[in-house]
């Protein structure tokens, strides 16, 4: 059930008539729920992923660390002294077959991982190009396409132990890109988003939906308009806790832009044109992991 102190819930298959909540949850919260994918990403989908994503980590470390970097902190993250509870596999673009691959080739995926691999990715695109599609039209903007953005696929594992209950599995931070999709643990929670009032908001589990978070790029994108969540994950319980998480970045190359639609004399350009690599650095160099790094880049400077 949503309440006033739950994430915001988007049903997918009620549009137009959601686009004006949609917009507004965006603004307020920078994050939701969704409903009624299940034409584009079906749960039959979501199951079988899991599943895979259970045996890559169950893969010996000689194997998973021939999961390299592509950008920084793309690929194999083992546990570390400073993060034991955390482990990760992942790949720079799941739009692109060749890093689908390549990813699936260092991990010795069997065919039938890789189809189910390749599947979820392309379902994830679809459903990534679905959002925005809506995201779109609730602005009322014509001629946006996201369609070659890349997209970042990460897959997290959380050891948590006895001992860990009550410490931090991920330290609060932003995510970097636009738009964020993750399956999360179907049985363990431990996500918390903050309220723009500062307020940590639990994400409970819900079997068969996902959840949707707006990162920095989103924000540079809608000239300011769209909230990009802050969040962190928290061992509540001595369980492993798993989470798929698929992040559309940002343009290629290019400088991100507002739509011209979205920049006027009430509404001047908040932030100078920069490209998501070069705030990617500037998050990296300055760790400022939780949106501070965009103040950076404001006009008004
Ligand atoms: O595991 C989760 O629930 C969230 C992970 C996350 O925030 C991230 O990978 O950016
Ligand atoms: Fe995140």
């Amino acid at each position: 059930m949503e309440t006033e102190n739950s994430v915001p819930v988007i049903d997918l298959q009620d549009f137009p008539r959601q686009s004006s909540k949609f917009i507004k949850v965006c603004e307020e919260w920078g994050c939701f729920r969704i409903l009624n994918h299940d034409n584009i990403l079906p749960v039959s989908l979501m199951a079988e992923m899991r599943e895979v994503v259970r045996t890559l980590f169950d893969l010996p470390t000689e194997i998973k660390k021939c999961n390299k970097d592509v950008i920084a902190g793309s690929g194999y993250m083992s546990p570390s002294e400073k993060n034991p509870l955390y482990e990760a596999l992942g790949l720079y673009d799941m739009s692109s077959p060749e890093d689908v691959d390549a990813f699936c080739t260092q991990l010795d995926a069997s065919p039938q991982q890789r189809e189910t691999i390749k599947k979820y990715a392309a379902a994830i695109h679809g459903l990534m190009m679905d959002i925005m599609r809506k995201m779109g039209e609730g602005l009322g903007l014509e001629n946006v396409s996201f369609e070659d953005w890349p997209s970042q696929f990460r897959i997290n594992k959380y050891h948590f132990t006895p001992e860990a209950v009550g410490s931090s599995g991920v330290q609060i931070h932003t995510d970097s890109g636009f738009l964020t999709i993750l399956q999360d643990d179907e049985n363990v929670g431990g996500l918390e988003v903050m309220k723009k009032s500062g307020e940590f908001v639990a994400v409970d589990p819900w079997p068969n939906t996902l959840l949707v978070n707006l990162g920095d790029i989103g924000t540079v994108w809608s000239n300011g308009r769209f909230y990009n969540v802050k969040h962190r994950v928290i061992c509540k319980e001595a369980k492993i806790r798993w989470s798929i998480a698929s992040f559309l970045l940002g343009p290629r190359e290019i400088a991100v832009e507002p739509p011209p639609e979205l920049v006027d004399a009430e509404h001047p350009r908040v932030y100078v044109p920069f490209t998501f690599q070069d705030y990617r650095k500037l998050r990296l160099s300055t760790k400022l992991q939780a949106g501070e790094a965009l103040d950076l880049m404001r006009t008004n400077l």
